[in-house]
């Protein structure tokens, strides 16, 4: 919906009321469509101002309506109309102008921005290109480099910025309203023809050609299978090499195949996705809307390794004083230069100053006795961690809640060394801590809704997208990972080899491949763990590895490698060999390639071809089964969490949504079938074995994913 008022006399102000973002649905075009009318009708009114309600432009065309018919006035048409006028016709921008939002504005005559607001053309991340003349006017007014940028990355710019790129007549720190209804004043009776942007020819460099190469193969590079980006780049090409019409034409194309795509689909689900994680509940009903958070002021690190330090780098950018301990006086001293280096090399990025005086260094745990929350970031070994659990239970003030950044030990075994174990979560960070968006928090048995309303906050003001799991070992993210890493172990065993199934899985859109991931973290971790759980045991009686572990098929190919010493990128040598250690370049092994055929002449396995196909459908599917799993044990709720795990956490390609949605995309009976053929032929296997959520969403019909949780609350009530 739109309103319509008329200010100062001569002046018609148009206002978008759609909240919370005044997106353009159906009935704000229809609005504004109808008030334009009205203004150029109307004789008293010399100019428009058109703004949004509540500090806040317009987010663009709304997303919810992408999946459905569309219905009222479309927006290329009422946008040209509204640059035919025959009257000026101002943007005033606050909060954000952007996509649909952007191009209403571009197709203003004047755009007057508040110094807060920001503005950009994001539907890239969305599937999309902007569609409604942004590729074509954003070039022809701030140029072909600048337009190639904003459009192929999404990002949002600053007033500032806007104004620097000539995207942005003005910008003021006053009322953007009253300071563009004055403005439509003064330019009630200027010509207007030289304010029309689709009229402007398109500013090119003289080497424009070399430049649409460039983009196009960093954009290729980078776009990991997604094919909105290419289309940007199409599109703002065709701006600077056709007339306006046509360009509008090529536009119109290239965005009908990506609005039909699934990769739309996928990035507009992921979309909502991220917002719904947000809306977390627990098995208990306790939910985010009925649980408060306790303010945190002052947090602290115990541990500063790898995760303890990028863990203060995030507590300390975000504002929050920390004490940071470490016990060992080397390590401590290398820590603090460690975590000086990245705030310092942090804050230049962004022109600010480094928090370096958030920090509070010490080696003795008394010194965290009055902080609110602390982070424990030890060694992952449990007997250690539930020591620093007892001492920080005994240190603590009685409300500070106790927190472990750990990546899968039980959270309610920490809880119970503790005498307030309802103020115990886990929380997962990824590393580097301070740059991954990902955080788990984890609740356990005991942990109260204050606990996880607590650490979900602390997530969001450290710029994490936090989802809130169930306690089991592994959580989401790892449980999950555990069957993919196997089934990649179980394909070399039968003849593939590390290149072929990174290769595969880089296609389909990892950035990188399991074996390339696994030299990156360093092989030692997992076999560390085997190791504790008794799995990565030779086999005594054989005198070698056997490929059966506690009842089912197991794979000693990793615990193999780490016995010569290789750990991956760090010791040079791992799936791939490096050029030295710590180098990053992975090149193909012919050792390698040696002992796996050793390795299988030892244990009488005779290579068979492996194709494409099998390599995506084992690993992917039964990460996928054991993601239906978790949803049936109810560690996740809902299959938002773990998609939004899975991309923030483990480099799942966004374009394909996520584990869970793209098995919807599969199709649930084809994921069915194809694991049941797979159990079939390796029945040692359990995570091959369908799972009962995953049979029950089948008999039911596969429901869309919006659907599941309706299936999974029926699924849950009957266990
Ligand atoms: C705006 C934000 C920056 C705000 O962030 P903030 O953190 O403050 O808040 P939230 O993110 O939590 O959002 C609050 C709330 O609002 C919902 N929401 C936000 N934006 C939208 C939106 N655009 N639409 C709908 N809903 C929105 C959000 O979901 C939250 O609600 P929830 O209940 O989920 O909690 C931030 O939200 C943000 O970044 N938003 C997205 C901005 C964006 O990406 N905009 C671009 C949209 S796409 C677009 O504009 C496309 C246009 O270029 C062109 C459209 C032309 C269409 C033409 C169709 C042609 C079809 C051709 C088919 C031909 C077929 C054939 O030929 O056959």
């Amino acid at each position: 919906m739109a309103q319509y008022t008329r200010v100062s006399g001569s002046v018609g102000l148009i206002t978008l009321q759609s909240p919370p973002v005044n997106a353009l649905s159906a009935a704000v075009r229809q609005g504004i469509v109808d008030l334009m009318q009205r203004a150029l009708s109307e004789p008293e009114v010399k100019s428009v101002v058109i703004c949004g309600q509540n500090g806040i432009f317009c987010g663009g065309a709304d997303i919810k309506e992408f999946g459905g018919q569309m219905s009222g006035p479309p927006l290329i048409p009422m946008i040209h109309a509204i640059e035919a006028a025959s009257k000026p016709v101002v943007a005033a921008i606050e909060g954000i102008a952007l996509g649909g939002g952007l191009e209403l504005a571009l197709g203003c005559h004047y755009r007057i921005a508040h110094s807060k607001a920001r503005v950009g053309l994001p539907e890239v991340t969305l599937g999309l290109l902007p569609g409604a003349g942004g590729s074509q006017r954003l070039p022809r007014l701030i140029g072909v480099p600048a337009a190639l940028d904003l459009i192929t990355t999404g990002r949002h710019v600053t007033a500032a910025e806007a104004l620097k790129f000539g995207l942005v007549d003005q910008i003021t720190d006053h009322n953007t309203v009253n300071v563009a209804v004055k403005f439509a004043q003064r330019v009630a009776d200027q010509p207007l023809d030289a304010r029309r942007i689709s009229t402007h020819p398109c500013l090119c460099p003289s080497d424009v050609a070399v430049l649409f190469e460039e983009v196009m193969q960093r954009v290729r590079r980078t776009a990991r299978g997604a094919i909105a980006p290419i289309a940007c780049v199409q599109a703002v090409r065709a701006a600077a090499t056709l007339p306006y019409n046509q360009g509008m034409e090529r536009e119109r194309e290239l965005m009908a195949t990506l609005f039909t795509s699934g990769q739309a689909r996928a990035l507009q689900y992921f979309f909502f996705a991220q917002r719904a994680v947000g809306r977390w509940s627990m098995p208990s009903g306790a939910r985010w809307d009925t649980s408060k958070p306790r303010p945190v002021h002052k947090a602290a690190v115990i541990g500063l390794g790898t995760m303890g330090r990028g863990i203060t780098v995030a507590l300390a950018q975000a504002g929050f004083s920390v004490v940071a301990v470490e016990t060992q006086e080397k390590q401590l001293m290398e820590a603090k230069q460690a975590i000086s280096g990245m705030l310092e090399r942090g804050a230049k990025r962004r022109g600010v100053a480094p928090a370096l005086d958030k920090i509070n260094y010490g080696r003795n745990i008394q010194s965290v006795a009055d902080v609110d929350l602390v982070i424990e970031a030890v060694f992952e070994d449990m007997a250690l961690k539930k020591k620093v659990f007892q001492q920080l239970s005994a240190v603590c003030k009685p409300s500070t809640f106790l927190c472990s950044n750990t990546s899968g030990l039980d959270i309610d075994q920490l809880a119970c060394q503790t005498r307030n174990p309802e103020l115990v979560v886990g929380m997962h960070f990824f590393a580097p801590a301070h740059v991954m968006k990902l955080l788990e928090v984890v609740y356990g048995p005991k942990s109260s809704p204050l606990a996880v309303a607590t650490a979900m906050q602390l997530g969001k003001k450290i710029g994490k997208v936090s989802v809130a799991v169930g306690n089991c070992r592994g959580f989401v993210g790892n449980r999950m990972l555990k069957p993919y890493l196997e089934q990649a172990l179980f394909l070399l065993e039968e003849g593939a080899t590390p290149e072929f199934v990174d290769q595969v899985l880089e296609e389909f859109g990892f950035a990188m491949g399991v074996f390339r991931m696994s030299d990156l973290s360093g092989l030692d971790v997992g076999w560390k763990v085997r190791l504790a759980d008794g799995l990565a045991m030779p086999d005594p009686t054989m005198g070698q590895p056997t490929r059966l572990r506690q009842g089912r098929r197991y794979s000693p190919l990793g615990d193999l490698l780490c016995e010569q010493g290789r750990f991956g990128q760090k010791t040079g040598r791992g799936w791939y060999q490096y050029d030295k250690p710590g180098s990053q370049v992975a090149k193909p092994d012919p050792w390698l390639h040696s002992f796996l055929d050793e390795y299988r002449a030892r244990h009488a396995l005779v290579a068979h071809r492996i194709d494409h196909q099998e390599v995506l459908e084992r690993c992917l599917y039964s990460m996928i089964n054991e993601g239906f799993r978790i949803l049936e044990d109810g560690i996740a709720a809902g299959p938002e969490d773990i998609d939004v795990i899975y991309v923030f956490g483990y480099s799942w390609p966004r374009h394909r949504g996520g584990p869970m949605f793209y098995a919807a995309t599969v199709g649930l009976n084809k994921v069915l079938e194809r694991l049941e053929h797979y159990y079939q032929a390796h029945p040692d296997v359990p995570s091959l074995q369908p799972c009962h959520l995953l049979r029950k969403l089948v008999a039911s019909g596969s429901p869309p994913i919006q659907k599941w949780r309706e299936v999974i609350k029926k699924v849950r009530s009957q266990l």
